[in-house]
C-alpha cells in the first residue's frame, strides 16, 4: 500500500530576530510525514528541531520570527491560513504534544473541562457529550478512575497523569498529525518508558502521522518509521528507522549514535561526541556546518555546497565528508585537536 503524504514541509526557513538581524534556526529544511507514520526529529539541544515543530502549528511569536517556505497539510499550505482558519487546524487535524505538561495545562480549570474545551472549539455535541468523550478519552489514555481525574485541577495530578490529560487532549478530535515534543522529558524515567508505550498503543489504534522530537533514541528506536537527524538548522541525514541504525553515513549521525551508553561494550571516551551545537547567531553558515566539530577529518573532503544526496532508496545524506569520516584512531590524534 503506498503512502500517501499527509504533511510535506518545503524548503522551510524559520528565522528569528536578534539584535537587528534575523538568523535562520531552521534553514531550508524539507521533509514529508505520511499517514500513519512516525517520523522521528533527533539532534543536540539547540539544532532546530522545536523550531521546525513550532513553524508547522504556527506558534512562533510573529513579530520576531519570520516563516518561510510552504507547509502543506493535506494538500493545503498552512502558512498563509488566516488566524481564525489556522485555528480550526490547531488541536482538531493536527494536536500537539508539548514537553512539559504543567506549562501546557491551564491550572485554573479542570482536566476534564480542559478536554471539553479543546472539542467545543471543534465538534457539536450535547453537554452531556461532551462530558461523555472526556471521560472516555482519559480512560483512553489509561487513566484509571476517568471520572474523578475529570474533576480533578492540574495541581492534583502526577507529572504523568497530567502529561496523559494533555495526550486526552490531543487526540480529542482526532487529529490525523500529532507532532510531539520531548513528550517525556518533564517526567521521571519510570513514566517515560509509560508514556512513550501509551503514545505508541494510540498511534497502533488511531493510525495517525506523527512527528516526534527527541534526545532518546532508544525511542526512536522503537516508535519511528523514518528519522530525520537536524544539525544546526538542517536535516544532515534521513532515512528509515532501521537503516539509520544499521548503516548510519553522515558523521553527525554516527556521534549521536555512539554517545549512546552501552551496557554491552566499554565505550572508548573519544568517541564520544565533542563540543556543543553553537548558539544561533555563531551557527556556520557556510560549507559543512558540523566541520569544526571533527577537526581531525581533513578540511578538504568537505563540499563547499553540501546538499542531501540520495544515496541509495530513501536515505539522504548532506556532504560527501561522511565517505571519509573516522573517529580519531589514537588518543594522541584526539590530543592534537583537543577534543578529549
Ligand atoms: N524565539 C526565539 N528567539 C531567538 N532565538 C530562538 C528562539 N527560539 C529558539 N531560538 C534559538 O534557535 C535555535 C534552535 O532552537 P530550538 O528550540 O528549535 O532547538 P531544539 O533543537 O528544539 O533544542 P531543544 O532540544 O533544547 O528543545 C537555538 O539556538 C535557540 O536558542
Amino acid at each position: 500500500m503506498t503512502k500517501q503524504p499527509l504533511l510535506e514541509i518545503k524548503d522551510l526557513t524559520t528565522s528569528f530576530k536578534i539584535g537587528d538581524e534575523y538568523y535562520a534556526a531552521v534553514d531550508h529544511v524539507s521533509l514529508t510525514v505520511n499517514e500513519n507514520e512516525v517520523v522521528a526529529i533527533v539532534g543536540e539541544s539547540g539544532c532546530g528541531k522545536s523550531a521546525l515543530a513550532l513553524s508547522v502549528m504556527r506558534l512562533h511569536q510573529e513579530v520576531r520570527t519570520k516563516v518561510e517556505g510552504e507547509i502543506l497539510f493535506k494538500g493545503r499550505n498552512l502558512l498563509p491560513l488566516s488566524l481564525s482558519d489556522m485555528n480550526k487546524v490547531r488541536g482538531s487535524e493536527i494536536g500537539m504534544i508539548f514537553q512539559d505538561p504543567l506549562t501546557a495545562l491551564n491550572p485554573l480549570m479542570t482536566a476534564g473541562k480542559q478536554i471539553e474545551e479543546n472539542m467545543r472549539n471543534h465538534m457539536k455535541l450535547s453537554n452531556k457529550e461532551y462530558k461523555e468523550r472526556a471521560i472516555e478519552l482519559l480512560k483512553k489514555v489509561g487513566i484509571r478512575n476517568p471520572e474523578r481525574v475529570y474533576a480533578m485541577y492540574p495541581h492534583e495530578l502526577s507529572g504523568g497523569m497530567r502529561q496523559r490529560v494533555v495526550i486526552a487532549i490531543a487526540i480529542a478530535c482526532n487529529p490525523s498529525l500529532l507532532i510531539a515534543d520531548e513528550p517525556t522529558t518533564a517526567l521521571d524515567v519510570t513514566i517515560q518508558a509509560q508514556i512513550m508505550d501509551l503514545l505508541r498503543d494510540l498511534q497502533g489504534q488511531m493510525k495517525t502521522g506523527i512527528i516526534l522530537i527527541t534526545h532518546d533514541l532508544g525511542v526512536v528506536a522503537e516508535m519511528a518509521d523514518r528519522v530525520a537527524v537536524m544539525y544546526a538548522g538542517e536535516i544532515v541525514e534521513i532515512a528509515d528507522v532501521r537503516t539509520i541504525f544499521n548503516n548510519p553515513l553522515h558523521p553527525y549521525t554516527r556521534s549521536l549514535l555512539n554517545s549512546i551508553p552501552s551496557t554491552t561494550e566499554v565505550k572508548d571516551r573519544l568517541h564520544v561526541i565533542q563540543g556543543i551545537v553553537p548558539s544561533l547567531s555563531k551557527l556556520p553558515r557556510a560549507g559543512c556546518r558540523f566541520r569544526h566539530r571533527i577537526p581531525w577529518i581533513d578540511e578538504s573532503v568537505h563540499e563547499e555546497n553540501p546538499v542531501l544526496r540520495e544515496v541509495e532508496k530513501g536515505h539522504w545524506v548532506r556532504c560527501t565528508c561522511y565517505q571519509h569520516f573516522h573517529f580519531p584512531d589514537t588518543v594522541s590524534e584526539a590530543l592534537k585537536h583537543d577534543i578529549t
